[in-house]
């Protein structure tokens, strides 16, 4: 098995094989949120407008979502898992957009298959990969605001990476080395109302769910996530 690791949307447009589009902070730690608060469909889409026309037509639908980490206006939810963890999206549908998450998904035009990549639900992707045993494995770190390499993304990659290698990363370090550096901005007491405290410790909740998030493109053109337990 090939393991590369690949950086921002150039790397989810360079992508090949088994692909896992890796959002720590926070789209794909929030896509498996809303699974945990029974989402019956989750839509990742890139464009702001296009998930307002979906709305439109579809007034049932609930929209998360941010620009630069900031709620959008008229969205139901940020891209925040302490705002998700507190609804009930029993039988919904989620249309979700991000800066940098839901991008690469729409950009890995060359994998063979895209899931989703975070922490919460790490184990269970790895156990899929073994399970799959492709003979690329592209690990796409999406970054800060897709223009600037992420810490957590790249250490979600390493962890993945060092595990399909037979070695356990140790959680606490990961974590502790997130709070000094790249998860400082959740602890900003401007950014509360979109980027709150718990967001960090629950998007660093390791392997909290034991299912993967499988991007699926649907006969209407769009991605909907499909949740696989492993
Ligand atoms: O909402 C987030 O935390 C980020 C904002 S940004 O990309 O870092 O500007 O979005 P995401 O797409 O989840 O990385």
């Amino acid at each position: 098995m090939e393991i590369r690791i690949l950086q921002l949307i150039d790397g989810a447009k360079k992508a090949e094989g088994l692909t896992v589009i890796i959002d720590v902070f926070r789209a794909f730690s929030v896509a498996c949120y809303t699974f945990g608060r029974g989402v019956k469909r989750h839509i990742p889409v890139g464009e702001v407008n296009f998930a307002r026309k979906l709305k439109e037509e579809n007034n049932d639908y609930i929209l998360v979502g941010e620009r630069n980490g900031i709620t959008l206006p008229g969205f139901d939810f940020g891209n925040s898992p302490t705002q998700i963890i507190g609804a009930d999206l029993s039988d919904r549908t989620v249309v979700h957009t991000t800066t940098a998450g839901t991008q690469g998904i729409v950009n890995a035009n060359r994998a063979e298959e895209i899931i989703t990549g975070s922490f919460v639900n790490a184990s269970a992707i790895i156990r899929y990969i073994k399970q799959r045993n492709p003979k690329i494995v592209s690990l796409v770190c999406m970054g800060y605001a897709y223009e600037d390499e992420a810490e957590e993304d790249v250490l979600c990659a390493e962890y993945i990476k060092s595990a399909l290698e037979g070695k356990v990363l140790d959680h606490n370090e990961i974590k502790e080395r997130l709070r000094q550096d790249a998860g400082k901005r959740f602890f900003q007491p401007e950014s509360q109302g979109w980027a709150p405290e718990g967001d960090f410790d629950l998007c660093l909740d390791f392997n909290r769910f034991n299912f993967i998030l499988r991007a699926e493109k649907n006969d209407d053109g769009l991605f909907y996530l499909r949740k696989i337990d492993i």
